[in-house]
């Protein structure tokens, strides 16, 4: 299969890891193409599992998962993987330049390529103002990235493959302001025009997401866009209440000076 369009389905999945109670039952979700689908709930809810299954790292025990109608498990792996990219929050860096780490997996990729992919994913800068450049050895007995940078270049890696089907994780690991915008304007781009899974713990993108998923105890519990479920008096409104309307509120206070907001 070539490239696909992004029409992902779940269609009445459940999973086990091995003979383990089911980790997801009568798991149903339709995204299509472009649309980002944010998934929350408690630890142990299912999340990880559920984005586990698209590229395959397990099987649906029962139940199927296609993508543009086609079951997944009638794509080969190598195709399958070329359509479902995953940002990882801490990519693994081979021992080789940082050019050769973003064109990892993507045969024939041009130096302009990789610059381009890497302006995007906001690592450009940072990469013109080390040594050597897109030269510079990272990896074992390299130049060490940070935890921000190895998140970019996972995103700049990805939008060299350029999958119709992305997965990620939108929280960052303790990071100052100023990565941390880099970082949310990175994953924005990366996310443009693809169907997009998303691990979700922040206000921004819930509130953008075309469609929310509330996992409890492996089944969906709730459904709908952010302005929909934050009436209902559900898991979402608790999790809006003691998670994500707090950073609303961290985000005021940063852009308005304490002495503007007395005027307020
Ligand atoms: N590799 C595994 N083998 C066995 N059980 C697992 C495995 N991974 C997850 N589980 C179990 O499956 C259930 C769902 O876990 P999952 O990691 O999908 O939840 P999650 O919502 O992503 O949690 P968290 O927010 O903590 O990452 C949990 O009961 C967990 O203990």
């Amino acid at each position: 299969m070539g490239r696909a369009t992004g029409h992902v389905k779940f269609e009445n999945v459940a999973f086990s890891y091995e003979d383990r109670s089911p980790a997801l039952r009568q798991v149903d979700l339709d995204a299509k193409p472009g649309q980002v689908t944010a998934i929350l709930g408690a630890p142990g809810s299912g999340k990880t599992t559920v984005v586990s299954l698209l590229p395959r790292f397990y099987d649906v025990t029962s139940g199927k998962i296609t993508i543009d109608g086609s079951d997944i498990r009638d794509f080969t792996l190598q195709s399958l993987r070329h359509n479902v990219g995953i940002v990882h929050q801490d990519v693994y860096l081979f021992s080789a330049s940082i050019r050769d780490n973003i064109s990892y997996g993507v045969v024939g990729a041009t130096q302009e390529d990789v610059e381009r992919a890497a302006k995007v994913a906001q690592l450009h800068d940072q990469i013109m103002s080390l040594p050597g450049g897109y030269d510079t050895w990272v990896g074992e007995r390299g130049t060490t990235l940070s935890g921000g940078q190895r998140q970019r270049l996972s995103i700049a890696r990805t939008i060299l493959i350029d999958p119709p089907v992305l997965i990620l994780d939108d929280s960052t690991s303790s990071v100052d302001v100023e990565t941390e915008r880099q970082i949310h304007r990175a994953m924005t781009e990366v996310m443009k025009g693809r169907t997009t899974f998303v691990i979700a713990h922040r206000l921004s993108t819930v509130r953008e997401a075309d469609q929310i998923l509330v996992l409890d105890k492996g089944v969906i519990a709730e459904r709908g866009p952010h302005a929909e479920l934050v009436r209902t008096g559900g898991i979402y409104q608790s999790i809006y209440e003691l998670q994500l309307r707090p950073q609303e509120e961290v985000l005021l206070e940063a852009a308005v000076p304490a002495y503007g907001r007395a005027a307020l």
